[in-house]
Order: C-alpha cells, then sequence, then structure tokens
C-alpha cells in the first residue's frame, strides 16, 4: 500500500471525538421509471475526507449531486428518505440555495468561467451581495492560498483564467468553491482529466482541506481513495455495499463483491 505524503484527516483528529458532518438515511432515488439508489444510509464525518467508490454506473455520482439538491434540476428525479446537514433536514427545513453555499461541488472537468482569476473567485461572494473591494481582496486571497495556487498567480489576478494550465485550473476552481466559505466539499471525480503532477497536487491539496472542510469525493481512482480519504464506501448497482475506514475496506472487506471489486476482479 502507498504511504500517505500528508496526515489524513481521521490522523490529525486521533483522539478527538468524531461528529458526523452529513448523513444519508434510507436514500432512494428514481430518474423516472429507473430506480438509481437503493436504501442508502451512510455518515460523513466531519473534517475528513470520504471516498465514494464503485463502478461505472453505480449511482456514486448521483449521491453526491444528491447532498446539495443538485439533481433536484433533473426532470423526473424522485428522492425520498432523509439527508441531513448539521442534523437539519437538506430538503425540508433548508434553502436550497444556503445549502447549495454550505456544500460546494467541484466537476470533473475544470470550468472557469471566460473572465479573470481575480473575477472567477469574486463571483460567488458578489453574488451572495459582497461588494466591497478590500472585502473581496481578503477573500480571493484567502480562497487561492487555501487551494495552493496563490503564488503561481498571485501576479496575474486580472489575467484570464483561461490561460491557465488544466491542473491549475482545477485548483482555481476548487478556490471559487472555497470562496463562499462553504463547510463540505463535493468533488466529483475532479482529477480524472488532469495529469498526474497536477493530480498528486490536488490530492495533496484535498488532505490539507480536511483541517477546514469536510470533504466528500467520487473516485474511479482506487489508489486515490487509498492516499487521500480516510472512510471509503463502496457502491454497486445502486446499493451501496460496504463503508468504513478506508485501510480495512481495503485490506479486509467484509463483503464478497467489495473484495472482488478492490482487488480488480471487475469494474
Ligand atoms: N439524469 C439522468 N436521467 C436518467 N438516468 C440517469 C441520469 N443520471 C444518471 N442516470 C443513470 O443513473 C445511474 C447512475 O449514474 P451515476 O452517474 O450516478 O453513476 P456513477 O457511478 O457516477 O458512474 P460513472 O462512474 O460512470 O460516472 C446510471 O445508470 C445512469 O445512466
Amino acid at each position: 500500500m502507498l504511504t500517505p505524503t500528508f496526515i489524513k484527516g481521521a490522523e490529525a483528529h486521533r483522539g478527538e471525538e468524531v461528529k458526523t458532518k452529513m448523513e444519508v438515511r434510507n436514500l432512494d432515488l428514481h430518474y423516472g421509471n429507473f430506480h438509481a439508489l437503493k436504501d442508502v444510509t451512510l455518515t460523513f464525518p466531519e473534517n475528513e475526507v470520504t471516498a465514494l467508490i464503485g463502478p461505472s454506473g453505480c449511482g456514486k455520482s448521483t449521491l453526491l449531486k444528491t447532498l446539495n439538491r443538485m439533481n433536484d434540476l433533473v426532470d423526473g428525479c424522485k428522492v425520498t428518505g432523509a439527508i441531513t446537514l448539521d442534523g437539519k433536514d437538506a430538503y425540508k427545513d433548508m434553502d436550497v440555495n444556503d445549502l447549495r453555499r454550505r456544500v460546494g461541488m467541484v466537476f470533473q472537468q475544470p470550468n472557469p468561467f471566460p473572465m479573470s482569476i481575480y473575477d472567477n473567485i469574486a463571483f460567488g461572494p458578489r453574488t451572495h451581495g459582497i461588494k466591497k473591494k478590500d472585502e473581496l481582496d481578503v477573500i480571493v486571497e484567502q480562497s487561492l492560498r487555501d487551494a495552493a495556487i496563490w503564488d503561481e498567480v498571485k501576479d496575474r489576478l486580472k489575467k484570464s483564467a483561461l490561460g491557465l494550465s488544466g491542473g491549475q485550473q482545477q485548483r482555481l476552481c476548487i478556490a471559487r468553491a472555497l470562496a463562499v466559505r462553504p463547510e463540505v466539499l463535493l468533488l466529483d471525480e475532479s482529477t480524472s482529466a488532469l495529469d498526474p503532477i497536477s493530480t498528486a497536487k490536488i490530492e495533496e491539496l484535498v488532505g490539507q482541506l480536511a483541517a477546514k472542510y469536510t470533504v466528500i469525493m467520487v473516485t474511479h481512482n482506487m489508489l486515490q481513495a487509498i492516499r487521500v480519504s480516510t472512510k471509503t464506501a463502496f457502491f454497486l448497482l445502486g446499493e451501496m455495499v460496504e463503508a468504513g475506514d478506508t485501510d480495512t475496506l481495503f485490506t479486509h472487506p467484509k463483503d464478497n463483491r467489495t473484495a472482488d471489486y478492490v482487488s480488480g476482479r471487475f469494474g
């Protein structure tokens, strides 16, 4: 097994009580007649990285999008069961815009807006009513620092974000997500379009982000799950087969289907 080059969230917090940040209970999701998630129950510990793994089409991205109600935008999508953030029901007791500010998302392909680096980061805070330049300056710098890209872009903040490399664009997108002060960060295969060096930088960054944020990541890369996450959940055909401590799930899986998948027998 690869040795992580940074301290994983749970190791940093060892000895402290682990708090649940988000929880999914008896979640069923249908796209029309298609049953995409089946009675999923799962908790996401605060200030840790949870990885969602499983073969293509098993429902990982669907679950991720359900956590900040992105699926509300999909016609014919029906969700039953409960999703909570700090114990509050995300579908019943929370304004959807407030939920999406608190639970930010970064996608597979870097998708910077066609505007300057500065304006990309200031975009979210501005839409939330922050207009003062000195206040925005502080948020832009802090977000870029938190996303480990400040030193690379601090002298070109007014230049177009589209001039950055793919790996830099993805860290910019993480900075943009951080700029509205989220509590949870959803990463949907956020390194799959990147080269190995950019991937390594983002993996290291994710490890650091867990000090401040709860991170939930979908990944196809099992080594990445091992390197970065403290908790892993394995999905198959819409069912959550097994979840637990990452090292245990990969070395001593309880379910034969998990064992077959993590040993590369299918997927
Ligand atoms: N908007 C949609 N309408 C209908 N079916 C959908 C929709 N989105 C996803 N699905 C179906 O739901 C199932 C789960 O899809 P999902 O994208 O969550 O899987 P995944 O595990 O993330 O796959 P991948 O690893 O390939 O991204 C798939 O069968 C997919 O075709």
